[in-house]
């Protein structure tokens, strides 16, 4: 018989499974708000225009070849990468205390930077959100950091728990490495506004707290690259270290090109090339050297004003669609008399809207009404559409009811 004869059946993963279950259903009114991918109105995923000319570019230039990248990834995008968060005015760049090095995307970023602080920090323990990304805490542990949690969301008001989050944070051993998401906190959408990001800061500095920033949807959320990218400058401008984890999967569409980055911004530029020559140790075994498609798509719409100006428009279209969402929805269910109070549908950012809907309803939901979402009550904006809403809202209407 096989050797593999004990393996035992793996659970679906929390968010990718929701699309497994949406697949096989045959309803014909079956909705999927499971996976954070943007949908357009009709439902269709989206390949950006500015995408396609990149790509057009690229096939016609005769010079592109398909050798290996370097290990850290194609310089262009590494350094225009940076300063897409950073600003093009980062004193950090200027002074060459940051090293970029191009990662599988977001998941990638984050694998790469956790097992960099496994090696070279002082201090294994990391501090993530209370929810968080499902798939946060797998990363870090296999990563060989010690995973804790800070409290960030409040049940009853819907909104941050922030003074939760700063006793917590208060608490923690010096120079513990805490994970803060950018923008568009997944999945509870809830952000601190820009004075409690001045305060968390403060916290964080007096503390020696790493900060190693997630930023999977910089210009998604408000539609604006460098108003989601505030919070990461803020704690950069002070001249202090920080590790950063980029990701084009939604805010250029390239989900399945796999292109991120993660950045680490050193006190010298000469900590930061030391730096540089230990993430490539990490990188070597573990996939050797990045896929140059994706990072090419990006580099080239980077570094051509009229490509990036392109794209900040069909960016905020998608930003401003999510948007409208949020109105939709929240002025159905006022319509509809749905019982309790949806005004958090609107004060939430980005892809998510935390509904504060229980998993029993959500059961109800997918059992009655063919509605796919993840069990904590996390809805995708962006597979909903004109058209859905009212399913969503009647749904919804009766789960409470
Ligand atoms: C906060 C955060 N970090 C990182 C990532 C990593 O994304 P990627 O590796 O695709 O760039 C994601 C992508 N989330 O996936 C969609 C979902 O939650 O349904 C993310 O939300």
């Amino acid at each position: 018989n096989s050797v593999f004869a004990s393996v035992v059946q793996a659970p679906e993963d929390p968010i990718l499974g929701v699309t497994v279950a949406y697949n096989k259903d045959p309803s014909p009114d079956k909705l999927n708000l499971g996976v954070g991918a943007y949908r357009t109105e009709e439902g269709k995923p989206l390949v950006l225009k500015v995408v396609r000319k990149a790509e057009q570019l690229l096939v016609n230039d005769p010079s592109r070849v398909k050798e290996y990248l370097p290990i850290t990834g194609l310089a262009d995008f590494n350094k225009l990468s940076a300063k897409l968060i950073f600003g093009a005015d980062s004193l950090a760049i200027q002074e060459n205390r940051v090293t970029t090095v191009q990662c599988l995307s977001g998941t990638g970023s984050l694998r790469v930077g956790a097992e960099f602080l496994a090696r070279h920090y002082h201090q294994r323990t990391i501090y993530i959100p209370q929810p968080t990304w499902g798939n946060h805490p797998k990363v870090f542990t296999l990563a060989g950091l010690s995973v804790k949690t800070y409290r960030y969301y409040s049940p009853n008001t819907r909104g941050l728990d922030f003074q939760g989050l700063l006793e917590d944070l208060g608490s923690a051993p010096a120079g513990a490495i805490v994970l803060l998401h950018a923008c568009a906190h997944n999945p509870t959408g809830v952000d601190p506004t820009s004075d409690q990001w001045e305060q968390i800061r403060q916290l964080m500095r007096s503390k020696g707290l790493l900060p190693f920033f997630d930023s999977a949807y910089q210009g998604f959320a408000s539609g604006s690259l460098d108003a989601d990218a505030a919070s990461v400058r803020m704690f950069v401008a002070d001249g202090g270290e920080c590790l950063a984890a980029q990701s084009y999967a939604k805010n250029m569409g390239l989900y399945g090109e796999r292109v991120g980055a993660l950045s680490i911004i050193c006190k010298t530029a000469e900590v930061a090339s030391r730096v540089e020559s230990q993430l490539k140790l990490v990188i070597r075994p573990m996939y050797s050297n990045p896929p140059i498609h994706g990072a090419s798509i990006v580099a080239t719409v980077l570094k051509d004003r009229d490509l990036y100006n392109e794209w900040t428009v069909e960016l905020k279209a998608m930003a401003d669609r999510i948007i409208s969402m949020r109105k939709q929805l929240f002025d159905a269910l006022q319509a509809r008399g749905t019982p309790g109070d949806w005004s958090h549908i609107l004060k939430q950012i980005g892809m998510f809207t935390f509904t504060g809907l229980n998993a029993n309803q959500v059961a109800f939901m997918t059992k009655e009404y063919h509605i796919y979402m993840t069990s904590d009550g996390r809805i995708s904006m962006a597979g909903l559409s004109s058209r859905t809403v009212p399913n969503l809202t009647e749904a919804i209407h009766a789960a409470v009811s």
